[in-house]
């Protein structure tokens, strides 16, 4: 495409233009990837994101257009008010057919959706101004504003056109991620009493399952780049999807980063995809075969199952789903995996995603009292961990993953946080080795290596 003609589709989206109507003007470019081209994209913008679903839709975005925060019970529907404003006035100068074309709104959940003492809002909600997105040989830039003062359609263009011809691939640098000097295992004993309690409360019968989790905190040789890690992630985690979330108006060093296995929600053309993940081994030996042969995992998945199928009832669907479980593999882990499908034309996604979230596979059962016991058992605040994030496009295909198997960034500490499953049956000596599997899982898909003299840490 030449500068004339993307000109010309800027000026004829601004006539297209309303009021308060924004402008997304997109260029194709030759392939690349946008995990190492994010830093150029997103030089003077403090909010940046990434979709790592490489080698298929991978997704950059950075700059803050619009955004949304807030907290409280009516988060969803109030979000989803935002999300159906935004994107009616939204006015795109190039055909939107293929996914990398078409804007998006990415979000990110907290658990609770109150706001938690670590500060992070209920939901917060950004169409960004620069987006990158990859998938096979598709690959195009997208920029969006709204038209006033020194931005027109003029201006937009020729912006486009610079930042296009800049991202030109080069090379990554080699990965260089820091050392770890030292790590906490101060969480062991305080997990270990929940879990007693835990199973107290399961066997009284007030709760059948419940999901706590636990924190370590890192500390590195060097402050670290997140997309360093998203690189390490990418090579040990094919199967999940890596993600970045670097909040609005957040310091430079501070961000979430992970590579989640677990689909909350898929829209894709009407079609709906949900994940019920839960039963957990570590890859090798017959950890697989036992898996499988388990009745105590084969419950906790069940009831993961069910709550899902429950909850799309709930809102009109009619989910299928197979009879049993299979397994996956996500890096070091193997987990117990069933597909819930179901068509959900005319259905709003953060309708489905209330209903959904948080699953048994993160919280607990009945929901209710799981969250209450949750709040007085986990002796920190979950943040973003187990929430939903993800992005919801222009034709309202959305993907939202739960957040897990993720750390917390700011600057040389990582603070990490794993759950297991409590049910009828477990033992807290072994859900704690569940907990240490999974964060010593995170450490090595990381690939953060050890120091010779590793401390430990106290917190
Ligand atoms: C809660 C986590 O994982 C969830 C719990 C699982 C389990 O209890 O077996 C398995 C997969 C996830 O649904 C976590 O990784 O932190």
């Amino acid at each position: 495409m030449s500068f004339g003609s993307l000109l010309t589709m800027a000026q004829e989206g601004a006539q297209r233009l309303g009021e308060e109507g924004v402008l997304c003007l997109g260029v194709p470019i030759a392939p690349l990837d946008p995990l190492p081209a994010l830093p150029k994209l997103s030089q003077h913008n403090d909010f940046t994101w990434i979709w790592d679903g490489w080698p298929g839709l991978t997704l950059a975005a950075t700059g803050v257009e619009q955004s949304l925060e807030l907290s409280g019970p009516r988060r969803f529907a109030l979000a989803q008010r935002f999300v159906d404003t935004s994107l009616s006035r939204l006015v795109c100068s190039h055909p939107v057919g293929h996914a990398v074309q078409r804007p998006r709104l990415v979000l990110a959940f907290s658990f609770f959706g109150h706001a938690d003492g670590d500060g992070v809002p209920g939901v917060t909600i950004v169409l960004p101004r620069w987006q990158l997105g990859r998938q096979g040989c598709h690959c195009w830039l997208l920029h969006q504003r709204s038209l006033g003062g020194t931005v027109t359609a003029r201006s937009m263009a020729e912006a486009l056109w610079e930042q296009a011809q800049a991202l030109r691939q080069s090379p990554p640098p080699p990965l260089c991620l820091p050392r770890l000097v030292a790590s906490s295992d101060s969480w062991h004993q305080p997990f270990q009493s929940s879990v007693k309690q835990a199973l107290e409360l399961i066997n009284n019968g007030e709760l059948c399952k419940l999901v706590l989790a636990a924190q370590q905190e890192l500390l590195l040789s060097n402050p670290l780049n997140p997309i360093e890690l998203l690189r390490s992630l990418r090579r040990h985690q094919p199967g999940s999807c890596r993600f970045l979330w670097h909040p609005p108006n957040s310091q430079e060093s501070n961000a979430v980063v992970g590579a989640s296995p677990e689909r909350l929600l898929e829209l894709r053309s009407g079609r709906l995809r949900c994940d019920g993940l839960a039963g957990t081994a570590a890859v090798g030996g017959d950890g697989a075969e036992q898996l499988l042969r388990s009745n105590k995992n084969r419950h906790e998945h069940e009831l993961v199952v069910n709550a899902i199928v429950r909850s799309l009832q709930s809102r009109g669907l009619n989910p299928r789903r197979r009879t049993s479980p299979r397994l996956a593999r996500h890096g070091n882990l193997m987990h117990l995996h069933t597909l819930i499908q179901t068509h959900a034309h005319g259905h709003r996604v953060l309708d489905l995603a209330e209903a959904l979230h948080p699953t048994p596979a993160v919280a607990g059962l009945p929901r209710r009292e799981a969250l209450a016991w949750l709040r007085s058992l986990e002796g920190f605040p979950r943040g973003y961990y187990g929430a939903p994030l993800g992005w919801i496009d222009l034709c309202r295909d959305a993907d939202l993953r739960v957040a897990i198997r993720c750390g917390q960034l700011q600057g040389q500490h990582l603070t990490l946080t794993a759950g297991a499953g409590i049910v009828m049956g477990s033992s807290p000596g072994r859900e704690q080795k569940e907990v240490e599997l999974k964060l010593s899982v995170l450490q090595q898909q990381f690939a953060i290596t050890r120091d010779a003299r590793l401390q430990p840490l106290k917190g």
